[in-house]
């Protein structure tokens, strides 16, 4: 049981689709589940249609998520989790407002110690909390670690271990009763069976303080691995919030899902980036110690020619339903006739309006000559895959012309182009009627 758990604040950048790609394909590979979890506790960020945009992003890309969970509809499950840790004893209510906290760190840092909270809170008698409450004061919650070295063998880094006196009581709860994240993941990590949790190295530390929940709930937790984080080309890192290499620009920029997702789980590790044919293909590849240790820096120049390279291998059965949704027929020949000539998909389209539909043959005046007498030489259909051959010969020993001085002017003339697929795959597409009109410069 696998999981992505992305918060709805922003649209999903290639750094998320990377931890969901890598979850969804070790789950598809291990006939696993895999599910989206949303983490939308905090209402004022999190917002409906980004939620909308995750799944529809995920489906773009290929991944059908078993199930869709919202944590904003699970809240009394938290509670209930709250509940259990405070009569534990694990939960304590403390009243420090920001500034008073910030304060405490900055008398900290010029003591040189580290910015760790002091635990003021725990030392609180009744009536001091009575007091406080009096002045008004509501409490956020603190989960009290065991500060003890909390220890997990990760999938990515390898035996790992954490300090948690070294961290600060998380808080869980705030003031006014909502969740951080930290509760919610766990108890539904916890409650779903989630068995590996792969997920960005942001969270290596958030995994030791999960631990310690995990086991004061009486849990047992889940496997982790902490796969590197991907960054914009520049080094600066990606955040949802603002838009950085978004899932949904590369599709309006064209690029091929495959290809996006390619290069999003092979960027940064030992692998060498590579066209798939499909979902599975790269779920074959997906091999968690080969993630390398560094951040990564994702180049979109990368995704522009995974996608050519993608469509080039892509084979006909995989595109018919986009080809027919896209209106180009031509079926199988076509397909294989045009797709080494992509840059992007819709190419597909320019192909095949230049086949199917009318266009004036372009030809220059000195060449007219030329291609009406070629035109002439063409010989009566059927036409198959060999025709064009039999015919170029024809043109070449009449006219007296090679090279590029008798490519060039068909080409010109059948597609308005001045390369492209190969004709001899073309010219039974095109059929007699339409060839021998453009070469004469007329529309066909
Ligand atoms: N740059 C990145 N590279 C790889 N994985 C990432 C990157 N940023 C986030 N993730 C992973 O994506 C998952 C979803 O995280 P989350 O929704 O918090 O996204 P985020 O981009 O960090 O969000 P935000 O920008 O809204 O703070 C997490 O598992 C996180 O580790």
């Amino acid at each position: 049981m696998l999981r992505f758990a992305p918060s709805p604040t922003g649209l999903l950048h290639v750094g998320n689709a990377r931890t969901a790609l890598l979850n969804a394909l070790l789950a598809r590979r291990g006939g696993g589940t895999f599910i989206l979890r949303l983490d939308d506790t905090d209402t004022a960020r999190s917002r409906a249609e980004y939620a909308d945009a995750i799944a529809e992003d995920l489906a773009w890309l290929g991944i059908a998520p078993d199930a869709i969970y919202r944590q904003s509809e699970r809240l009394a499950q938290y509670a209930q989790a709250a509940a259990r840790l405070k009569a534990a004893g694990r939960l304590y209510p403390a009243y420090e407002t920001e500034d008073e906290l910030e304060l405490k760190r900055r008398l900290q840092r010029t003591r040189g110690l580290p910015p760790v909270y002091d635990r003021a809170a725990l030392a609180l008698t009744e009536a001091q909390r009575a007091a406080l409450e009096a002045q008004g004061r509501r409490p956020h919650w603190r989960f009290r670690l065991d500060h003890r070295t909390v220890s997990w063998d990760d999938g990515v880094r390898g035996p790992q271990q954490v300090e948690t006196a070294s961290l600060s009581d998380p808080v869980l709860v705030r003031e006014d009763g909502s969740f951080l994240y930290t509760l919610p993941s766990v108890v539904d990590d916890l409650a779903m069976g989630v068995t590996l949790v792969v997920r960005g190295e942001d969270h290596v530390t958030n995994t030791a303080v999960q631990i310690e929940i995990m086991d004061a709930l009486g849990g047992t937790p889940p496997r982790f691995a902490h796969h590197n984080l991907l960054t914009l080309p520049s080094g600066e890192g990606l955040s949802k919030r603002l838009g950085h290499l978004s899932l949904r620009a590369l599709r309006e920029a064209g690029e091929e899902p495959l290809a996006v997702a390619a290069a999003a789980v092979l960027v940064g590790t030992s692998q060498p980036l590579q066209p798939v044919e499909s979902l599975d293909a790269l779920a074959a590849l997906v091999d968690l110690s080969h993630i390398s240790r560094a951040p990564a820096r994702f180049d979109p120049q990368d995704v522009t020619s995974l996608t050519a390279r993608t469509l080039h291998g892509l084979p006909y059965d995989t595109v018919a339903p986009r080809l027919a949704a896209a209106g180009v027929g031509g079926g199988a020949a076509f397909w294989q006739a045009v797709r080494g000539n992509l840059a992007v998909f819709a190419d597909a389209s320019s192909w095949w309006a230049a086949c199917a539909m009318a266009q004036a043959g372009d030809v220059a005046a000195d060449d007219a000559g030329f291609l009406a007498a070629a035109a002439a030489l063409l010989p009566p259909e059927p036409w198959d895959g060999a025709t064009y051959g039999a015919w170029i010969k024809a043109v070449k020993a009449e006219s007296g012309r090679a090279g590029k001085a008798l490519f060039h002017p068909i080409r010109r003339a059948l597609t308005g182009r001045e390369t492209g697929p190969e004709l001899a795959s073309l010219l039974p597409l095109m059929g007699r009627a339409r060839v021998a009109a453009r070469l004469r410069g007329e529309v066909g």
